[in-house]
């Protein structure tokens, strides 16, 4: 029996195998050429004396089943950037997390902060997506791809002027993350293959990325004192998807957590 990841991944390309079949890369390709350049996120995300918070339009997910209906995805965004988001993540899978591209293309419309495609990307077809869809950053998870595949969807990413956020759940994938060329990291306190949270892992991992490369803390951050603590570990960046989806105010919930990043109280830990 493969892990929680695998059959995700497996899904995913069922599913991608019908859009290919609908919307040959020709077309995509024509799409993606039409659009707006992306914007660059590495400057939005690092910034001098704050924790930036990338804010996630999440409906579902394979750990706790559902988490919000969701029917505007394009209002909540907007409250998430009048709230201080600095990137909107959007969730484009269907089975598990009852996302899709029509999520990313309505986000999309609604915000002018970049958008992060947030899916299972395993092939250049879905990284055009991406791009035709409007998105800025693409995710891109180590632990479902091999060396040199990542290597060449990383350049992928980059090469249409997107910026890949690779994530990792350990120090090896780290490395290899640094190896394929990422700019920017996202440590990712849930284990893929178990569902598992384990808030420490950021913390145990941000060593293994140079200084140059961003570094995002995701999942698991409950509030404001979360955003502080992974701060202190040395997080550039926070993705936050469930605090948000299942709050009454997402606005002022994310402008909290926007304030925890910038607290006085961290220079000293930061400089
Ligand atoms: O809802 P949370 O615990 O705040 O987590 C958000 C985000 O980190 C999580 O949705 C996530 C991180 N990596 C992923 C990869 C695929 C799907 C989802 C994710």
């Amino acid at each position: 029996m493969g892990t929680v990841l695998d059959d995700i991944v497996a899904g995913v390309r069922e599913d991608l195998a019908v859009r290919e079949a609908a919307t040959p890369l020709a077309v995509l390709k024509e799409r993606a050429a039409r659009m707006p350049g992306a914007k660059d996120c590495v400057s939005r995300l690092r910034v001098a004396d704050a924790v930036t918070v990338i804010a996630e339009v999440k409906r579902s997910s394979p750990s706790k089943g559902a988490l919000a209906t969701i029917t505007d995805p394009a209002a909540l965004a907007a409250e998430y950037e009048k709230g201080g988001a600095s990137v909107i993540s959007v969730l484009t899978e269907q089975r598990r997390f009852k996302g899709s591209l029509a999520d990313l293309d309505s986000v999309r419309a609604a915000v002018d902060i970049p958008v992060l495609r947030k899916d299972f990307v395993v092939t250049p077809y879905q990284v055009w997506e991406a791009r035709a869809h409007g998105a800025d950053l693409v995710l891109l998870i180590v632990a479902a791809l091999e060396q040199t595949v990542l290597t060449s969807l990383v350049e992928r990413v980059h090469s249409l002027g997107m910026t890949a956020l690779v994530e990792v759940h350990d120090t090896e994938e780290a490395v290899r993350a640094v190896d394929a060329g990422a700019r920017v990291i996202g440590v990712n306190a849930r284990d893929l293959k178990t569902l598992e949270v384990d808030r420490g892992t950021f913390a145990r991992v941000a060593p293994a990325i140079p200084a140059d490369v961003v570094k995002v803390a995701e999942s698991g951050v409950r509030g404001p004192h979360d955003v502080m603590e992974y701060a202190r570990a040395g997080a550039d960046a926070v993705l936050v998807g469930e605090a948000l989806v299942t709050d009454d105010a997402p606005r002022q919930s994310v402008a909290d957590l926007v304030a925890a990043g910038s607290h006085p109280s961290l220079r000293a830990v930061r400089q």
